[in-house]
């Protein structure tokens, strides 16, 4: 089995990759059988040197490859027939932009495995890049209560090598957060627990629901909550997470409890069809409503966090929400809620970020192609196959054929 590290082709240019040089290294001493080759890049977290330099091959030669992973959509020039692919198509949920991709991968009869879909028996996902956003996205989220408040100035994420710089920047400016300073966090999966990473590793104090909402603190202090504490249902019953996910429906959102006490708000939960949205433009308006700051690593559009009217750049990653006119403005207006909203945040940390994805692909889908696929993690991932979708993607036939 031959794999080959495909260069990143999208703009604006992404600099991870699926395999940094040490898991690389990892995969050809664990599997005698494997060859591997990197196609060179000048924008690579890693440089090719840093391959080389563990006796990886880099070359431009990709041909003999009989799979190619990349993190990012492969454009469809660059898409080489007859191949295996791993890649983030954006295509499962009938995404409209990237309807020609598929149509291409089909017509040129390539396997195509998204990496949104490599999942485990239970349908839980193997690979992703969650736990990065919900780092960064805490990170940007204090940067953008600094500069709010007028407090202090820090870096931007990207300009800082890794997690661990993230966190020493934060634990310098810690003595300068307000001293009353309350933080909610909703999410509890990849991103909310990335999230949690960080408010542990600058030793915020975590409170209890009930304290969070009634006391008072001179210290600041942060407070996570799930589906249920920000949901309830509307004949008061208490059904579990699983009714939730299934009924969003028979919900009515409980978020504005928290809204009254909260300054600044991130937000890193996963937001289901038909669920209730947290808060509304409406609650927004309202005199009690006492969130700052929020950083929407959620980002979801328009929709259950109110001030998000717009995902952010990296390179322009804080804009401001005016409640009052539901528009956006300044965010250094004295009425804005700046909204921290950027939809790519992993970018920042791309060694990091590499770092994680590698370590969960040698572990869960590597092995696959060595044991007759014995989990089936590739058979539930690989979405096309002898120029047709799956059985498991035959879903996705109206949208190729450009009726939906
Ligand atoms: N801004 C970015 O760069 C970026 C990057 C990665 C992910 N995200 C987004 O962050 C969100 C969270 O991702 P994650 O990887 O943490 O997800 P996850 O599946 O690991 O966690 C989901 C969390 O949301 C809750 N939830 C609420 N409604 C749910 C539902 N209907 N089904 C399942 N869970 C539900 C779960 O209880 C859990 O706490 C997603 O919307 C994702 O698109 C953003």
């Amino acid at each position: 089995m031959h794999f080959g590290i495909i260069k990143e082709r999208k703009n604006p240019p992404d600099r991870r990759v699926v395999l940094s040089p040490e898991a690389c290294k990892q995969l050809i001493t664990k599997y005698s059988e494997a060859q591997l080759t990197v196609e060179p890049s000048d924008i690579r977290v890693y440089s090719d040197a840093k391959y080389t330099d563990l006796g990886i091959t880099v070359s431009e030669d990709i041909a003999d490859c009989d799979v190619l992973l990349g993190v990012k959509e492969v454009p469809i020039e660059a898409l080489i027939p007859n191949k295996k692919y791993f890649f983030f198509s954006h295509t499962v949920k009938k995404q409209p932009y990237n309807r020609k991709l598929l149509q291409a991968v089909l017509e040129k009869n390539i396997e195509l495995y998204d990496h949104e879909v490599i999942t485990g028996i239970r349908g839980q996902r193997l690979v992703a890049f969650g736990r990065y956003a919900g780092i960064v996205g805490a990170y940007n989220g204090f940067r953008a209560l600094g500069l709010k408040l007028g407090l202090f100035e820090l870096p931007k994420a990207e300009t800082l090598p890794n997690q661990k710089a993230l966190i020493a920047a934060l634990i310098e400016i810690k003595g300068l957060l307000p001293k009353d300073l309350k933080i909610l966090l909703t999410g509890k999966g990849r991103v909310g627990n990335g999230v949690k990473e960080m408010l542990d590793a600058i030793s915020l104090t975590k409170v209890s629901i009930n304290d969070y909402l009634h006391h008072s603190y001179e210290e600041p202090v942060y407070c996570q909550i799930d589906v249920l504490e920000y949901n309830e249902r509307l004949d008061e019953q208490y059904l579990g997470r699983e009714d939730f996910y299934k009924h969003p429906d028979e919900y009515v959102s409980n978020f504005m409890r928290f809204a009254k006490v909260t300054d600044f708000y991130i937000a890193g939960h996963f937001f289901g069809d038909g669920a209730p949205y947290l808060f509304t433009r409406e609650d927004a308006k309202h005199t009690n409503f006492n969130i700052k700051v929020v950083a929407d690593v959620s980002c979801d559009i328009d929709g259950p966090v109110a001030c998000t009217i717009k995902p952010s750049t990296i390179a322009d990653p804080v804009y401001g929400y005016n409640a009052e006119t539901e528009s956006e403005v300044d965010f250094m207006d004295k009425d804005a809620i700046a909204v921290m909203a950027v939809d790519n945040l992993p970018c920042e940390l791309p060694a990091d970020a590499s770092d994680g994805f590698g370590e969960m692909f040698l572990k869960y889908v590597i092995p696959a192609f060595f044991n007759n696929d014995k989990e089936g993690v590739l058979e539930r991932a690989r979405m096309t196959q002898n120029g047709t979708l799956t059985e498991r993607y035959k879903y996705l036939e109206d949208y190729v054929k450009g009726k939906e």
